[in-house]
């Protein structure tokens, strides 16, 4: 099915690539409509680069159907990729160009490239357009990289863990501009570690865990799905300290207290009931809870 008939701008089924015998994505489905923000949330190691790097068709793939703006990006030509903007990890534009200048340059790839004075407006650079890329901060830098994505006036953006290395600050800051572009009509795919980035941005997400989706939903869906399980902590007589998920915790406590009651007059020793964040849930999904 091409992504005109089912009406999306990332259709993937059965997604694999391995490195050699490890499976890098193992069986990966993606669903992204047209104008949504869509997150790949992951830890480390999990095929969040590999994946994006096939949407960008600059990996190939073991297996899978994967539909980009209605073309396979393995075969796709160059009015496709004009369509798909990317945001390079390390874009090498020269350190003695200004920003302008590095943002014209790169508008001449295009057939229709976006006006060079507002590319720089709409990642809020204005005030840095005549300085030259090496005085830039890391934070500016990745806008910049961000510029050059969307010079061509992509479709769809893919951005590969666009905040990594940002202080908090610049994160916010960079996550106006991915809203900015969403406002616009741009579908944006990113993937990210960071769950709040997720949380902030995404209109829908998928976690991945060694190259499978654990989860997927909008990130309310997603706690309410998953986070509904409340955990009872307590302490054994022994001084054994036990951790309960339930979905009945009050029932879990009566039970709690029926067995204490006689030794502590009631009291349940280190008593803690708790919801899990949306935090915990994701540590869960992705194998990670025992490393807080
Ligand atoms: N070129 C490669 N050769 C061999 N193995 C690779 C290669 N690229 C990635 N891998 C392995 O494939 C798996 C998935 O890597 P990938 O970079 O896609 O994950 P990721 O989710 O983007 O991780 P990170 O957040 O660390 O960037 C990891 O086990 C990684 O070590």
């Amino acid at each position: 099915m091409t992504t005109q008939a089912s009406g999306l701008a990332v259709d993937v089924r059965g997604l694999r690539k391995r490195y050699g015998r490890v499976p890098a994505v193992d069986g990966i489905d993606l669903a992204v409509r047209h104008g949504e923000v869509f997150g790949i949330l992951g830890p480390n190691g999990a095929g969040k680069s590999t994946t994006v790097e096939i949407l960008q068709g600059h990996r190939t793939r073991d297996e899978g159907e994967v539909s980009v703006l209605g073309a396979d990006p393995a075969t796709a030509d160059r009015a496709w990729r004009a369509r798909v903007g990317i945001v390079w990890q390390d874009e090498s534009a020269p350190a003695e160009l200004t920003v302008r200048e590095t943002v014209s340059h790169f508008a001449r790839f295009y057939p229709r490239p976006r006006p060079v004075r507002e590319v720089i407006g709409l990642v809020g650079l204005q005030e840095k357009a005549d300085s030259r890329i090496k005085a830039l901060s890391g934070g500016q830098r990745r806008r910049l990289d961000v510029a050059l994505g969307i010079v061509g006036g992509p479709r769809l953006l893919l951005l590969d863990e666009p905040t990594t290395g940002f202080d908090p600050a610049a994160r916010r800051q960079f996550w106006g501009v991915v809203r900015r572009l969403a406002d616009e009509g741009t579908t944006v795919v990113l993937t990210t570690h960071y769950l709040q980035e997720a949380e902030a941005l995404a209109d829908r997400l998928v976690v991945i865990a060694a190259g499978q989706v654990v989860a997927e939903g909008d990130p309310a869906e997603l706690r309410q799905r998953y986070g509904s399980e409340a955990t009872v902590e307590w302490t054994d007589p022994d001084g054994t300290r036990r951790t309960v998920r339930t979905a009945a915790p009050t029932r879990t406590v009566a039970e709690l207290m029926s067995r204490f009651g006689s030794r502590s007059g009631s009291e349940i020793p280190g008593l803690k009931v708790g919801r899990p964040s949306l935090e915990d849930v994701y540590l869960r999904l992705t194998g990670q809870e025992d490393e807080r």
